[in-house]
């Protein structure tokens, strides 16, 4: 059966794998699949489909697909025990599959070479490309964020089948910043919790940790200065970014809010509460701190004090909701930027950040701007910063599309004007996948 769903995969199966006891009896894939149950229409179709990249194959996968919803919806109640027993079959098959799938994702790691460590099998460009196609694939019921974050688990523990990536953070647990990573590098990564966003940059730098996540900016709040400034002197590049929608809430000893007088979070996060501070704890002492983790556990010293924090802080800290979501807006996302030693090549769909300084001549930004607008290249952001050690020059954060080693972006840069200024590529990464 495996051979009609996907052609020519068994018999291939990297069998010596197994042979070394990595695989435990019965997801090996060549057991598996005589175990495996019939298949049921639209998984038989859309993996058939899949291997052979037909694109008929896959429309018949839809199509099956809704059929099977429209049969669902038709049945009046479906006797439960023979749905469980469906259920059985698809997790048995599932799991045999992710088995098989490790197997391959360690294949590939020999065919990489012999490399070192773990961030050397890393490849952002790949796995973004694996979740676009997750994306496009996706027919429903479920959303294209929880499928991709199912994706991104199995990658996570594919990888880290050579070692676990060690990512820094701004900690301690329970931030936003390690919900990213989680988010960016699935939990089979190690988080390497640090004090500060300096600290990530050095860690990183030193060959401490594989990658850094540090947050760029809120949807409301705007750019992180702190984080731009690290771009000045680090030697760091950017390979990733990764959105997070931020949900805030109250978080308190008691979970009483008429116990609370005072309030503390991260400067952003009582920025992005605001409104719903001046509405609901107009009086109370409102109190800035490193970080939303750590306004917890000062907030979890005595039974007056509340923490703005994500829920999660609530779950790592032993604290109860008092009120949540409290943030003024409902679109409230980060934007955090993974940051690492090394350039990656293109994903067909990336992003480049760039950091210009300008010489003090007449139109000087103009120049520089000129061959990325005649190529009708795309600026997402442009900001600026004063310049280290130099009174009134400023550098210029600019964001575009495309990637530094593709047209047309490629010869944009090479054209740009080296007497208007210095432009720096900080990195070419895959936009975000949601
Ligand atoms: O395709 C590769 O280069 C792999 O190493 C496999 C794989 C995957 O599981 O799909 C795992 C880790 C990489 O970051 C990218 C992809």
């Amino acid at each position: 059966m495996a051979d009609k769903r996907t052609p020519g995969r068994t018999g291939s199966t990297p069998g010596n794998a197994a042979k070394k006891g990595r695989v435990r009896t019965g997801t090996q894939p060549g057991i598996a699949a005589a175990k495996r149950p019939p298949a049921r229409g639209p998984a038989k179709v859309q993996a058939s489909g899949e291997a052979s990249g037909d694109a008929g194959a896959r429309q018949g996968a839809a199509d099956a697909s809704a059929r099977s919803r429209v049969e669902f919806s038709k049945q009046a109640r479906p006797d439960l025990a023979s749905v469980r027993a469906q259920i059985d079959g698809i997790d048995r098959e599932i799991q045999s599959l992710i088995a098989e799938r490790a197997l391959w994702a360690h294949q590939v790691g020999k065919a990489k070479g012999k490399l070192a460590a773990a961030i050397d099998y890393y490849r952002p460009e790949r796995e973004a490309q694996v979740l676009r196609r997750v994306v496009d694939r996706n027919d429903g019921p479920l959303t294209d964020e929880v499928l991709v974050r199912l994706f991104r688990e199995i990658m996570s523990a594919c990888l880290a089948q050579q070692e676990p990536l060690k990512i820094g953070y701004l900690g301690p647990e329970g931030t936003f910043s390690q919900q990213a990573v989680h988010k960016h590098f699935g939990h089979s990564a190690r988080g390497l919790p640090l004090v500060s966003i300096e600290e990530v940059f050095d860690e990183v730098a030193a060959g401490n940790a594989d990658f850094g996540v540090v947050p760029v900016e809120n949807s409301g709040q705007g750019t992180i200065q702190s984080t731009l400034d690290m771009f000045l002197t680090s030697p760091l590049k950017i390979c990733g970014e990764v959105e997070l929608r931020v949900h805030q809430y109250l978080l308190s000893r008691t979970g009483h809010l008429e116990d609370v007088e005072r309030v503390y979070s991260h400067g952003m996060s009582l920025a992005q509460c605001k409104n719903w501070l001046r509405q609901n704890l107009p009086d109370v002492h409102k109190e800035a701190v490193a970080s939303n983790a750590e306004a917890v556990r000062r907030a979890k010293k005595s039974d007056d004090a509340a923490a703005i924090a994500g829920e999660n802080a609530a779950h790592v800290y032993g604290m109860k909701v008092v009120a949540g979501p409290i943030e003024d807006r409902t679109d409230n996302t980060t934007r955090f930027l993974v940051v690492g030693r090394a350039s990656f090549p293109p994903s067909g769909n990336d992003r480049t950040s760039l950091m210009v300084s300008i010489r003090d001549q007449p139109g000087a930004l103009y120049k520089i701007l000129e061959p990325l607008a005649r190529r009708a290249i795309s600026m997402n952001r442009i900001e600026s910063r004063p310049a280290h050690g130099a009174l009134w020059q400023y550098a210029f954060f600019i964001d575009v599309e495309g990637h530094v080693d593709e047209s047309p972006l490629k010869d944009a840069l090479a054209e740009i004007d080296d007497f208007a200024g210095d432009v720096h590529v900080l990195g070419s990464y895959p936009v975000a996948v949601p």
